[in-house]
């Protein structure tokens, strides 16, 4: 009997890394159900939350980011590395895998760097259109480098590069025949124009900001809300605003369901995460973006200009947003072939089964590709 394929994933920190992740384990499930599969991510950082919740194992090593502003919280940094580099050693020691999948996030680089020291292959999965410094150096040695934007060799030998898009949740993309369920479940009216303000799985500030500020513009219009405010964000938006304040304007911290979320809008503003944006051009809706101004490297505007250069998207800046944004939103809304335009331009950018094409990269790095289950077409 030929042996389980066992696949190391690490990486996370926010949703943007936790859900390809994820979307990658349950493609290997599917083709390979006796696969066995260990998650490794930061203790302390949503992934050891969201990764059980998917059906996964996870370990923690205890790894953090520089952070800006103080030098004492950063002293500890070189040993929390020392610590991950030994556990991360003796963790593919013990699970043995076959493959080591990195999705970007903390605990990617010192198991990535691990395998590589062990010479086990492994496979970067690069969401961004602009790779950060430690997925670049990583990228030297990886087996593969699976992307989702044009013009990568910027960054990773040209050689071992595979366009294959971002991985989605199936069920977050599948939103046919759910327009008045989603509106049924967020308890608003399906006849109404709707609009869903998403800042991604960590909540945006300036997003925030600009609906706050125009909160009267949209109650006169008519228009319903589906207003995800980050967990940072909604205490205090709930304090000020009220969750009740006015029947069209539903407040809510993280969507559990987004399919459902993006079945009822008829519009969506949202930050310009790599994962989300993968979403939309599947969801094909118009979308306005507000990159955040706070990410390495200003990668956000990288990968909504990626949308706005084929007029699949409109981009407002964020430090435009407060005043224009909900304005904007609301002329768009009643534009309908602007909408039209938009919602068939992004269509046109949509990778669909990246999952599958990754997990099947995955697959043939452990030796295993094209046995039954492997995607055929
Ligand atoms: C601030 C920050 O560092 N953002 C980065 C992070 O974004 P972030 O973690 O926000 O990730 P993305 O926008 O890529 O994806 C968010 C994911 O969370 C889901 N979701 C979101 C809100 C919600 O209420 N419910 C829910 O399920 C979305 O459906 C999507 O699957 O990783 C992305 C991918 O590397 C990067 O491009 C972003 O720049």
């Amino acid at each position: 009997m030929k042996r389980a394929t066992r696949v190391i994933i690490s990486g996370g920190g926010t949703g943007g890394h936790i859900f390809p992740a994820i979307s990658i384990a349950n493609a290997l499930k599917r083709m390979e159900p006796g696969c066995e599969i260990l998650f490794v991510g930061a203790t302390g950082r949503m992934e050891m939350e969201k990764v059980p919740a998917a059906g996964y194992k996870i370990i923690g090593l205890n790894i953090s980011g520089i952070q800006r502003g103080s030098i004492a919280k950063n002293l500890s940094l070189p040993f929390k590395l020392l610590g991950s580099m030994r556990k991360a050693l003796q963790l593919i020691a013990d699970f043995k895998p076959d493959v080591v999948v990195g999705v970007g996030g903390y605990a990617s680089g010192p198991i990535l760097f691990a395998a590589s020291l062990k010479n086990v292959p492994y496979l970067i999965q690069e969401q961004n259109s602009y790779a950060g410094i430690t997925n670049k150096w990583l990228g030297k040695k990886a087996a593969k480098i699976c992307v989702a934007f044009d013009d990568m060799d910027q960054f990773f030998p040209t050689g071992n590069i595979l366009k294959t898009g971002n991985p989605v949740r199936k069920d977050v993309v599948d939103i046919a025949q759910k327009h008045h369920a989603g509106a049924e479940l967020l308890k608003l009216d399906p006849l109404k124009k709707t609009i869903l303000v998403t800042g991604g799985s960590l909540g945006a500030g300036t997003l925030n900001k600009s609906i706050e500020k125009h909160l009267q513009e949209l109650i006169d219009a008519d228009v319903q809300l589906i207003w995800q405010t980050g967990k940072f964000y909604y205490k205090g938006i709930v304090e000020r605003v009220g969750l009740d304040f006015h029947p069209n304007i539903r407040i809510l911290e993280f969507l559990n369901k987004m399919d459902m979320a993006y079945a009822a809008a008829d519009l969506i503003i949202s930050r310009a995460g790599a994962g989300t944006i993968a979403e939309l051009c599947l969801i094909k809706k118009p979308v306005i973006l507000v990159p955040s101004p706070n990410v390495a490297e200003d990668h956000q505007t990288k990968n909504a200009m990626a949308l706005v250069k084929q007029n699949a998207a409109l981009l407002i800046a964020d430090r435009s947003a407060e005043d224009t944004l909900i304005p904007e939103a609301l002329s768009l809304l009643n534009d309908k072939e602007r909408s039209k335009m938009f919602s068939e331009n992004i269509g046109k950018m949509a990778l669909p089964d990246s999952d599958n094409i990754i997990a099947e990269e995955v697959m043939i790095l452990a030796g295993k590709g094209g046995h039954d289950g492997v995607r055929k077409d």
